[in-house]
């Protein structure tokens, strides 16, 4: 039996009074890669905005199965390059998810937070500024906050922009990962192997949702 993650019903959002979301409908089931296509500016980030709950619909229903808050990776860009936080530190924010912000951390989640970084490959840059890495390192590391959060569902935009070939993979294997798990995975891209490496393709035109066929 599938289970759903998330239901949006008939949402619209939008920015300045302008709707991108006009209608949108959609469900994302657990144990499934969706991958989110489309234009420029078609609303692919406001859509995951919603789905996220940091932007608020105008009109419409979003339906969260369970508890849990989803993890949401932003793009990169929208990341402020100054921040003063180490990769550690980084990581760690993502299990505030769990324990709340400040409090103490436990053993467990020390050891979650080892795993993630080993999972990106960027363990040996624990101790760095983020601000003092490359840019592909930096989202490296933006996901594996978002791991950290062992959250049901995980909600991507566009992670593996301006990675190499190496990086790429490594994103495409964490992603099938946490599909195995049984997480509900909603990655927002332009990358055809992401697209292709996908269970479900979902396209964003005109306002609205339409599922293509995944390859
Ligand atoms: N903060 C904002 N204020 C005003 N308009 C915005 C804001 N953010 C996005 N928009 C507008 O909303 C529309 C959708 O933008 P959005 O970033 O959701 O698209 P996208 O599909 O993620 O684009 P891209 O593929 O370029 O990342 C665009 O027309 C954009 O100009």
């Amino acid at each position: 039996m599938t289970t759903t993650r998330v239901r949006l019903d008939a949402v619209h959002a939008g920015h300045d009074g302008t709707d991108v979301l006009c209608g949108a409908t959609l469900d994302l089931r657990a144990g499934a890669v969706t991958a989110l296509v489309g234009d420029n500016g078609s609303g692919k980030s406001t859509l995951l905005g919603v789905l996220a709950g940091t932007h608020p619909p105008r009109a419409g229903r979003v339906q969260h199965e369970g508890p849990q808050r989803p993890a949401f990776v932003p793009q990169r860009s929208a990341v402020p390059d100054a921040l003063p936080l180490t990769v550690l530190q980084t990581v760690r924010m993502g299990r505030w998810a769990r324990r709340g912000a400040w409090r103490r951390l436990r053993r467990e989640d020390h050891e979650a937070v080892a795993h993630c970084l080993d999972r990106l490959d960027v363990a040996d840059l624990a101790g760095r500024a983020l601000h003092t890495l490359s840019g592909g390192q930096r989202q490296r590391v933006l996901v594996a906050q978002g791991l950290a959060q062992e959250a049901d569902l995980l909600l991507l935009d566009e992670p593996s922009t301006g990675l190499d070939t190496d990086a790429r993979a490594a994103i495409a294997r964490v992603l099938t990962e946490e599909r195995d798990r049984g997480r509900a995975v909603l990655v927002a891209t332009h990358a055809a192997d992401e697209v292709r490496g996908a269970d479900r393709v979902l396209r964003l035109h005109g306002g609205h949702l339409s599922e293509e066929t995944a390859s």
